[in-house]
């Protein structure tokens, strides 16, 4: 295995282990190649699995994952008030702010986040800096109704992106769709200092429906490390 899967096993391992626990019965899955493995130790620990525990997908991808492991799935808007959710993330600074979107899924993402009485970020060493958009130069992540894409760009550029870019498909002629139906575009605003006032002003645009900036919401980060001996856990 690649140092790099390997770290993001050890990350996802140690943070079920220590985040869930008997008293867990609403559980928020994430999405994206670190959670694969979240899921991994979840069917390992029996009792996870077997136990009344509903786990509550963000994506498309995290569905399957429930659904293939033979957990009980549930959906958010059963399940309002959920335990703690764990999820990926493509860079995270040392405030525990992070950019994620990077498979689309920030949207729902944020919400099943945002319902959770603790939000637990898993990641291999690679994620980890010390401003956002050091490490993710993809660009901030930002969902936008088809409708309104090409307004939102030239507004995006009077925010300071130079060249925001509409995601495109890779196996497909046209744009990545979200699972709600939207369009993807990646802006990069270089080093972010400021996240917090940086996500307000995207989201004031009009057609924006979500941003990838976690700002103020992350309890716990676990890194996977390089050297593969040990994990490096970041806690608010
Ligand atoms: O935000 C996400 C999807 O929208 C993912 O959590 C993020 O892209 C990290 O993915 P990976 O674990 O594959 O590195």
């Amino acid at each position: 295995m690649s140092s790099l899967n390997d770290a993001k096993r050890r990350a996802a391992y140690k943070a079920v282990d220590e985040n869930i626990t008997s008293e867990s019965k609403i559980i928020g899955i994430g999405s994206g190649s670190t959670v694969v493995y979240v899921i991994e130790r979840i069917l390992q620990r029996g009792n996870l699995a077997n136990k009344e525990c509903i786990f509550v997908p963000t994506s498309f991808q995290s569905r399957l994952l429930i659904i293939e492991g033979g957990l009980n799935l549930g959906d958010i808007d059963q399940y309002s008030e959920i335990d703690v959710t764990i999820d990926g993330a493509d860079e995270v600074d040392e405030n525990l702010n992070a950019i994620k979107g990077g498979g689309a899924c920030h949207l729902r993402e944020k919400v099943v986040a945002e319902a959770a009485k603790k939000f637990v970020i898993v990641a291999d060493y690679s994620k980890k800096s010390s401003t956002l958009g050091e490490k993710w130069k993809q660009g901030v992540p930002i969902e936008v109704i088809p409708f309104a894409y090409a307004l939102v760009i030239p507004s995006l550029k009077r925010l300071g992106c130079e060249n925001p870019v509409l995601r495109m498909a890779k196996s497909k002629a046209g744009p990545v769709i979200s699972d709600n139906g939207n369009l993807i575009v990646d802006a990069d605003f270089g080093l972010i200092k400021k996240p917090k006032e940086l996500l307000e002003k995207i989201k004031l645009l009009t057609g924006v429906v979500e941003v990838g900036l976690f700002v103020n919401m992350t309890r716990m980060v676990y890194f996977g490390n390089e050297d593969g001996k040990g994990k490096q856990y970041l806690f608010k």
